[in-house]
């Protein structure tokens, strides 16, 4: 069979048509050897001059944008502020175990980076993206009021006593708002920035790119207004027959900023580019990649000459402008395939950099910051070095005469986040120099405390003999390898008691004023969580006690341990009318175990002895600033200019599509921390952290030999170049009178912008 080579089929399937850098636009772009104007195809071209009556500008810039980028910035602070406070809500609302909560959060983030898929599909093939983002806007709305009603406890709380009594309804009432919030937020998420884009003419290229990182600038001061004040909401007490953690304002105060977002979006749509979906777009393709496969197969024998890509065996019966688009989009989401590991990396600041946070000390002086709050120098980074970046170190670069195309920005970006993990590897040691020794889960580790009136001669068989005095301990935990022991105390007769350790863990013997009654009591085995210290107290006075906020506690029995934060904490302990008050500085992540000797009171509570358990966190949490300086200089570089790309990369009627196959390399990257959390664990943190990093430097290597074979298109140009073949092409003249025009007004603009700087 013969088949027509055309020079822009040739230029496709070759893809090796020179280029040429556009002054601060990032994105390679066809050499024109033509006027521009005689590349523009018709139908741009109508719609250009739908463009130019509908749209108003400003500085250059359309003023459409105004509208989608507070929109955005809404949107964003609905979903992250919502995503703040979950994971709590989880735990200590719905009282799901830590493993439960975490599961379902992570499941949820790579919900809402699918979902694009659906959002674009919608979009490009039936309801076109201003219509698609309305009407999954009012969906994502309706999913948020549902949240913030479904964390109201009052209204199964019959018994009131500050806890719902129909558990079900307000698990069954969040997993409904959460997958309409799913389906909104990543319904509308590759259509915002996709309609944006929609907003430019051909001659603002440059506003196009500075608009993408207007974009994700938004996209952060919400993320980082959101995460502040929404954990703050929670704090607060409300309710209307108790006063409880106040979720309905944590939940509510987004939902309002959602239905916010919507109005600000459909309060700009007179002003929008609007551009049509072009009919089932999405069934015409699958139809065409079958038509081909099916094609190429019946033709595999050698007999047939070949074509020079596997798409061209769809030429016999679809239209060659659907043949090249659905190969430019393959080309990209190709590209993408590596994408997800930057992913895996950056969505590990939220997990196990916060978990590492919790063996840190967050105390700068002026100010505590607690431990999921450092996620928050991620977007205040963003907010300083994008405009960093923009401004000086891309130019400057430029100006270097360096061409830092958008794929090498990509893949340094990777490398980036490679050397941020290579940091919290490092920090991670420091770490586990200062972190207790805990037994091993073949070992049982044991402490002895004393609050018998004298010094004890202890012996645990065979070969522990300790001495210990009164209202004291053992120095520090002893380690056994069998669980079997025998415990020998000299006091006036010899008292010896059996006792079978736990295996992997740590446990304290009590011995009270009757040693007769000695006891084990089981301790903390990891660092408390949050950074919160855990303590607990010992009572060796002779009657019971009230302390503040536990149980009363009987005579030589053992509370069990309470978390306190960290700063000065005040107990009050008290029998009936007698009572003194005990205050004590804490700082981050020690565990402590409280002896109330028998003078507690004569004393006014200071004879009360501190057996430190667990020492505090001592390595500093500003160590993490370079990881997360390193992540977000990643972050900026590749997601900010993986934003642009993949609109500019894609065709008119596929942009949404492409956006969508963007973001979810940001799902299968959340599902890749889920089944590495699932799959388990290396021994060392460190040695994780480092895996990840290697992981990703081959991932880098392997994009950028990837990267090195993509030829960078204008899609606008090669779908007008086969319309003109086919015979499509409108008065030329015309054309490019309406690109001078557009041209010298965009001249104007900037000398206005320019006069106004003066
Ligand atoms: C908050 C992050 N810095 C951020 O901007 N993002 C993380 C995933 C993509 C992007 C977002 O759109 O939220």
């Amino acid at each position: 069979m013969l088949i027509r080579h055309t020079p822009v089929l040739a230029a496709l399937t070759q893809l090796s048509c020179p280029v040429q850098v556009f002054p601060h636009a990032g994105i390679q772009q066809l050499t024109h050897t033509h006027t521009p104007a005689a590349s523009m195809p018709d139908e741009k071209m109508d719609e250009t001059k739908k463009k130019k009556k509908k749209t108003a500008e400003c500085c250059g810039y359309p003023i459409s944008i105004f509208f989608i980028v507070v929109n955005e910035f809404c949107e964003r602070f609905s979903y992250y502020g919502m995503r703040a406070v979950l994971v709590l809500y989880f735990r200590y609302f719905l009282l799901w175990d830590d493993d439960l909560a975490t599961s379902i959060y992570h499941a949820f983030v790579a919900l809402c980076y699918l979902t694009p898929i659906l959002g674009a599909i919608i979009a490009d093939s039936w309801l076109g993206k201003f219509k698609t983002i309305i009407y999954l806007s009012i969906v994502y709305a309706i999913g948020q009021v549902t949240m913030a009603v479904s964390t109201i406890h009052d209204i199964t709380d019959s018994n009131r006593d500050g806890t719902p009594d129909n558990f079900t309804f307000h698990i069954a009432l969040s997993m409904l708002g959460l997958i309409l919030i799913a389906l909104g937020t990543g319904g509308i998420k590759p259509c915002v920035a996709a309609f944006g884009g929609d907003q430019f003419q051909e001659h603002q290229s440059r506003q196009l790119n500075t608009f993408f990182s207007v974009f994700y600038l938004c996209i952060n001061a919400g993320s980082l207004l959101s995460t502040l004040i929404t954990p703050v909401l929670r704090a607060q007490e409300c309710g209307i027959h108790t006063q409880q953690q106040c979720y309905p304002l944590a939940f509510g105060v987004p939902a309002v900023l959602m239905v916010i977002s919507l109005v600000v979006f459909i309060a700009g749509s007179g002003m929008y580019v609007k551009t049509d979906p072009e009919g089932n777009i999405m069934w015409s393709v699958c139809k065409c990649i079958g038509f081909a496969i099916r094609n190429r197969f019946r033709h595999r024998s050698s007999s047939y000459p070949k074509r020079e890509h596997w798409m061209d065996w769809a030429d016999e019966k679809y239209d060659k402008l659907l043949i090249a688009q659905i190969k430019m989009v393959l080309k990209v989401l190709f590209l993408y395939i590596p994408l997800p590991m930057f992913w895996t990396l950056f969505d590990q600041k939220g997990s196990r950099w916060t978990l590492q946070a919790t063996t840190m000390s967050g105390d700068f002086g002026g100010f505590i910051l607690q431990p999921d709050q450092m996620q928050t120098v991620n977007p205040i980074l963003i907010l300083t070095m994008v405009p960093i970046m923009d401004r000086l170190i891309f130019p400057l670069i430029q100006k270097c005469g360096l061409n830092f195309s958008p794929l090498k920005r990509m893949t340094v970006g990777m490398l980036f986040a490679a050397t941020a993990f290579v940091s919290a590897a490092l920090v991670q040691i420091e770490i586990d120099k200062t972190l207790p020794n805990f037994p091993s889960s073949s070992e049982s580790q044991l402490k002895v405390v004393n609050m018998y009136s004298t010094t004890l001669n202890v012996t645990i068989s065979p070969s522990e003999h300790l001495l210990i005095e009164s209202y004291g301990s053992s120095a520090d935990y002893i380690t056994f390898d069998h669980q079997d022991i025998t415990v020998s105390l000299n006091t006036s007769n010899v008292i010896t008691k059996a006792f079978s350790l736990i295996k992997g863990g740590r446990q304290t013997l009590i011995i009270p004023s009757d040693p007769t009654v000695m006891y084990l009591v089981e301790d903390t085995k990891s660092k408390p969580r949050e950074g919160k210290n855990a303590i607990r107290f010992v009572n060796g006075w002779t009657a019971d006690l009230n302390i503040t906020n536990l149980d009363s506690i009987e005579p030589s029995a053992t509370t069990n341990y309470t978390l306190v934060n960290q700063g000065k904490r005040d107990f009050v302990l008290r029998h009936g009318e007698q009572w003194c008050e005990f205050s004590r500085k804490f700082g981050f992540g020690a565990s402590y175990t409280f002896l109330i000797t028998e003078a507690v009171f004569s004393s006014d509570c200071e004879s009360i002895v501190e057996v430190e358990d667990m020492k505090p966190n001592s390595v500093h949490m500003a160590l993490q600033i370079p990881q997360y300086f390193l992540i977000t200089t990643g972050e900026v570089m590749f997601s900010v200019t993986g934003l642009q790309f993949s609109y500019s990369q894609a065709p008119k009627n596929m942009k949404s599509v492409l956006q969508a196959g963007w973001l979810c390399t940001n799902a299968v990257g959340n599902i890749i921390v889920l089944i590495v959390a699932e799959i388990g664990k290396l021994p060392k943190q460190w040695a994780e952290y480092v895996l990840f990093a290697s992981l990703l430097v081959a991932v880098s290597i392997i994009f950028s030999i990837m990267a090195y074979f993509y030829t960078y298109i204008d899609p606008a140009e090669i779908e007008a170049q086969i319309r003109k073949e086919q015979g499509l092409e409108p008065e030329e003249k015309e054309k490019e009178k309406e690109t001078l025009e557009m041209e010298e007004k965009d001249q104007k603009n900037e000398q206005g912008v320019k006069q106004t700087k003066i």
